[in-house]
């Protein structure tokens, strides 16, 4: 049962094959037997899960539809789950059960579907490895050696070890793609605004984003359609219609114009990764697409200008772990300044204490216009590369990262190689577009992901374009080897 995806899983549940109450006994089995090797899981929700699973039960006997109806799930933990511990990864945040849930939490739960557990995820999602977390790495099912990426490690490495069929994750940087592809994963960064924000711990508002985490671009049309929307408790989610993305899935892709960006295949890309890249592109042409070169000029300025803004946001979202209103504080502390310090100074680990620093240090009076204004500028720029470029062509084709997953401890003394994993997936938050990242192969046994960008709102087509390139290739069925 544990290698359905869940819209066999809709099908099985709506043919009566299974309940959903056996499919969640057998996958909570599962994550007991299995997690101990991953340390995907941070809370395992199994009474939550088994009285959600019986009420969805309940709801089909009672002629009920729906694919989410029944379908074992398990959410990021930054995503406020009510009475349950929602940690971010952090010490800070020891004993924090949230009074209340997510909008994201909420809408997937009306539609029906079981949360099975919280996931372990890099500390405030500042990480690309999944090792800043307070509850320790995650390792990569396809080699225990490695990162699974991050910071959505925890909800990508539970979905490829196949213990959960899909689940949320945040992307602030790059942090549902970039898991997804060295997990072998399909994974999508929504436009900024589409997915509700409330509930979901800040990193740097302007811009996280929820989305998801699966197997198939279809699994990923069928949680986004339960996830996005117009929601008025965040006032950055946009009032616009959610498309049909099951409907888009099916559209033929003749005529479809591909744009290659030459700064996405220089330096630094793994030239056995580009191979990969450039063989979906032949695979695209097959099925109608026209490809052109083109240029997205700034994005050179792009990991300098998102490492100003990302930690200038987080310096100020993070000021309210003071020891007193959330989760962990210090022993005994003499007075007030005492208490704030040294909670902050016990609570936070080291990735986040050096983002709170850069962050404020940018802000300062005297700096803030060297930095944080000019950062903003560039911002600008990399939009306007965007929109320019998406007058030529209908969506922009690269490489999710510029290598395979390394080695767990490989980059811990150098924050920039870690930062500069990002390189291609960072673009798209500073410019609000959507991008979704899906398998394109392997090298060496580690999986390789492609990244397609759209124009803004266009996430049907991102689903689309993958959802045709996996009805005629089978890299996204692989499982890693004792999963
Ligand atoms: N949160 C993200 O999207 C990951 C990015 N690597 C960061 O550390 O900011």
């Amino acid at each position: 049962m544990h290698q359905l995806t869940l819209a066999e899983i809709a099908q099985g549940l709506a043919g009566k094959q299974f309940s959903s109450e056996e499919l969640t006994r057998s996958l909570l089995t599962r994550i007991q037997q299995l997690d101990p090797q991953l340390n995907s899981f941070i809370s395992v929700t199994e009474e939550l899960a088994l009285s959600q699973a019986k009420a969805a039960d309940a709801r089909r006997a009672a002629g009920e539809t729906g694919a989410l109806l029944g379908a074992p799930i398990a959410h990021k933990d930054l995503f406020c789950t009510q009475n349950i511990l929602t940690s971010c990864g952090s010490k800070i945040l020891s004993g924090f059960k949230a009074p209340y849930n997510a909008t994201v939490v909420e809408k997937l739960a009306a539609a029906g579907s079981v949360t099975l557990g919280k996931l372990n995820m890099d500390e405030f999602a500042m990480g690309s490895a999944n090792e800043s977390s307070h509850y320790g790495p995650v390792k990569n099912p396809w080699d225990l050696t490695r990162v699974p990426g991050g910071s959505s490690g925890g909800s990508a490495a539970a979905v490829a070890a196949r213990l959960i069929p899909a689940a949320t994750g945040t992307d602030t940087g790059g942090s549902i793609r970039q898991p997804a592809a060295l997990t072998n994963l399909t994974g999508i960064k929504p436009t900024y605004g589409r997915v509700s924000r409330w509930g979901m711990i800040a990193y740097a508002s302007s811009l996280d984003q929820g989305g998801p985490l699966a197997r198939t671009a279809e699994d990923c049309a069928l949680m986004l359609s339960g996830m996005a929307g117009f929601d008025a408790k965040d006032s950055t989610c946009v009032d616009q219609p959610v498309d049909d993305y099951l409907a888009a899935l099916n559209q033929p892709l003749s005529g479809l114009r591909i744009g290659l960006p030459k700064e996405y295949f220089g330096a630094g890309l793994d030239s056995r990764i580009a191979d990969k890249v450039l063989a979906v592109v032949e695979e695209l042409k097959k099925l109608g697409a026209t490809v052109k070169e083109i240029s997205l000029p700034n994005m050179q300025h792009a990991i300098p200008a998102y490492y100003v803004i990302a930690p200038a946001e987080a310096s100020s979202n993070l000021s309210r772990f003071d020891g007193v209103r959330f989760g962990y504080r210090c022993e005994n502390p003499v007075n007030l300044e005492d208490l704030y310090k040294r909670s902050r100074g016990e609570g936070f680990g080291a990735e986040v204490k050096r983002r709170i620093m850069v962050g404020t240090y940018a802000l300062s009076a005297g700096y803030y216009d060297a930095y944080y204004l000019k950062a903003q500028k560039i911002r600008r720029l990399i939009k306007n590369d965007f929109v320019a470029a998406f007058n030529d062509v209908d969506v922009i084709l690269g490489p999710t990262t510029p290598n395979l997953a390394w080695k767990i401890g490989a980059k811990n003394n150098d924050p920039v190689a870690e930062y500069l994993e990002d390189i291609y997936t960072i673009t798209a938050n500073l410019a609000g577009i959507p991008g979704l990242s899906m398998p394109a192969g392997f090298v060496d046994g580690l999986p390789v992901g492609v990244q397609l960008l759209a124009p803004y709102f266009q996430e049907g087509r991102l689903l689309n374009v993958a959802h045709q390139y996996q009805q005629v290739t089978d890299w996204h069925t692989q499982a890693p080897t004792g999963f």
